[in-house]
């Protein structure tokens, strides 16, 4: 049997996980909410660590605040990148595999074309900075690691833009929202399934894995298909409207399209619009 540890279990994706646990009785999970296992406080880790042996670490634990990071530098250096450093240590001494999550935030997003797991790096928020640093303290101390970088995830769970939207629209608020930046939604339920596959596969082709719904959207697409999936009676309906830019305190990239081809060699990928309406139907 498999041990596996999941940090930040109460969040969106560590949800996701613990709602498909039941499927996976080959593997003993360890789920530490944020109040169970800070992973900023190094003792604890490392005591948590050597009273308990872990096949796996699934760090779903991150400070995601995009907009309060360019206020708050060091808590999100400290959560995303230093305390990420503790964990991967104490994963590399006690023979752990580790399976980070990270982000497109890490890409400017002037590329034209999707990005690939090799393309040159270049944050331009401190949140994005925060996982880059996160993901190179990773590969200096460790030899087995997935960083999986993603994109836009959503879920029924946690905080996320598909809620957001959904309950705007069921108070038929008017929703102005932007065109500027193209990525993909990627529901986290499909990323439980893949790091799943990861550990159940025993996969040992470590490193960078680019990992999202398939197809491409802007956030007023994907709003629009939310609400579509809604299938509200038309006077129902919220407002509706495109806008070029909308004010934020931190810039985000234009693109950050990401390329599967690497991750298709252990998961299929499914498209965004297909993964939405499933969500949608299933709640
Ligand atoms: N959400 C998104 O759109 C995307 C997320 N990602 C990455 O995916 C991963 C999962 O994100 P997601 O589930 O959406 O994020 P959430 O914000 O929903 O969950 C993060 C969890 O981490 C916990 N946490 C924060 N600080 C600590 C700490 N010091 N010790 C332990 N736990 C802590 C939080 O607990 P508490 O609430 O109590 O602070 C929260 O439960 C993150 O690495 C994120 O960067 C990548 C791309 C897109
Ligand atoms: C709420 C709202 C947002 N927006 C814009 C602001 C922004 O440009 C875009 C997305 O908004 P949000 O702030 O919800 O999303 P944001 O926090 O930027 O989402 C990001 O989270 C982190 C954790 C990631 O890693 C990224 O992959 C990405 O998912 O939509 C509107 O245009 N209208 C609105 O009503």
């Amino acid at each position: 049997m498999k041990t596996v540890l999941v940090t930040g279990a109460n969040g969106q994706l560590g949800q996701c996980i613990q709602k498909i646990q039941q499927q996976h009785k080959e593997i003993k999970f360890h789920f530490k909410s944020s109040s169970e296992l800070d992973i900023t406080d190094t003792k604890t880790v490392n005591d948590y660590f050597s009273k308990n042996t872990f096949d796996y670490c699934v760090n779903c634990a991150a400070y995601t605040n995009v907009e309060l990071a360019e206020s708050e530098e060091e808590k999100a250096y400290l959560v995303n990148a230093e305390a990420v450093k503790n964990l991967a240590k104490a994963c590399a001494e006690n023979n752990t595999t580790l399976l980070h999550i990270s982000t497109d935030y890490v890409f400017d997003g002037t590329k034209t074309a999707p990005y690939v797991e090799t393309d040159t790096t270049n944050p331009i928020s401190v949140y994005g900075a925060s996982k880059l640093k996160g993901e190179q303290n990773i590969q200096e101390v460790l030899q087995q690691y997935f960083i999986i970088r993603t994109s836009w995830l959503y879920a029924e769970f946690g905080k996320n833009f598909y809620k957001t939207i959904v309950q705007k629209a069921k108070e038929k608020a008017n929703l102005t929202i932007t065109t500027e930046q193209t990525g993909t939604p990627t529901n986290a339920n499909d990323l439980a399934e893949l790091i799943l596959k990861i550990i159940n596969t025993e996969n040992t082709d470590y490193g960078i894995y680019h990992f999202s719904n398939d197809g491409e959207a802007t956030w007023y697409d994907f709003t629009k298909e939310i609400i579509k999936n809604l299938n509200l009676a038309s006077a129902e309906k919220p407002t509706l409207q495109s806008v070029a830019s909308y004010k934020t305190k931190a810039a985000r990239p234009k693109n950050s399209v990401l390329d599967k081809t690497k991750v298709r060699n252990i998961i299929e990928t499914i498209s965004w619009q297909d993964s939405l309406r499933k969500l949608m139907d299933e709640l």
